[in-house]
């Protein structure tokens, strides 16, 4: 599918670092994704990358439930030390299940059902993601072959059929604290994601 996306650009000076920020409008469905951009993004070698999927818990509030908050501030410190690299910011929240619906995923948590048959219970997918728009973005950016960091292999997958070559998969594996580690062993155990430890000491 092709996507149509409205473009605008500024710079953005972080604690990490001085980038350039993309915003990319997707015509078709109005959502705002957002690409931060380190270093010359746009000529080889394959640049270091995260395709992070908004989570307004753990990114801004820094929820214990979950990883997405180490992770994304990981990332940006990973690029900042290599000097380049790109961080898409895709709104997406909750797997794509929305923001009402991930709280509602999370009152099922806390009467006992893990994140996979919370979704279920509440009739949505477990993962309702689609990284399409993804794709068009690094290739509006130039950057057709990244370095990916994830443990999630079906965000490799998907890239690759939308035409997005992967270097290579640098994992991310931070953020375990006593309170999501079930999440995170759920994760590996039942929704394919790949972590090289499963019981790495926490470093939050
Ligand atoms: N529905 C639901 N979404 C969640 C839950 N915990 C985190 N999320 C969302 O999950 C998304 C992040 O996905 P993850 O499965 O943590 O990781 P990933 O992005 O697939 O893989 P990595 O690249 O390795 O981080 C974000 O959109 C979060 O809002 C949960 O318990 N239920
Ligand atoms: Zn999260």
């Amino acid at each position: 599918m092709a996507f149509s996306l409205e473009r605008a650009s500024c710079r953005l000076n972080t604690a990490y670092g001085d980038f350039q920020m993309h915003g990319f409008k997707d015509l078709a469905s109005g959502l705002e994704h957002a690409a931060l951009c380190l270093g010359d993004v746009a000529s080889p070698p394959p640049v270091l990358t995260r395709m992070h999927s908004e989570c307004l818990t753990g990114d801004a509030f820094g929820s214990c439930h979950c990883d997405c908050g180490p992770q994304l501030r990981g990332a940006l410190q990973a690029i900042a030390k290599e000097g380049r690299g790109i961080v898409l910011y895709l709104r997406q929240e909750g797997r794509g299940i929305g923001l009402l619906n991930k709280i509602r995923a999370y009152a099922l948590q806390e009467q006992g059902a893990d994140t996979l048959d919370a979704n279920r219970l509440l009739g949505l997918p477990a993962d309702a993601r689609d990284y399409g728009v993804a794709a068009a973005m690094l290739a509006e950016l130039g950057a057709n072959s990244i370095r990916l960091m994830t443990n999630n292999p079906t965000k490799m997958e998907s890239l690759q059929a939308h035409g997005i070559q992967i270097a290579e998969r640098v994992p991310l594996q931070v953020g375990r604290n006593r309170r999501n580690g079930a999440y995170l062993d759920t994760k590996a155990h039942r929704m394919g994601h790949l972590f090289d430890v499963l019981r790495e000491p926490s470093d939050e």
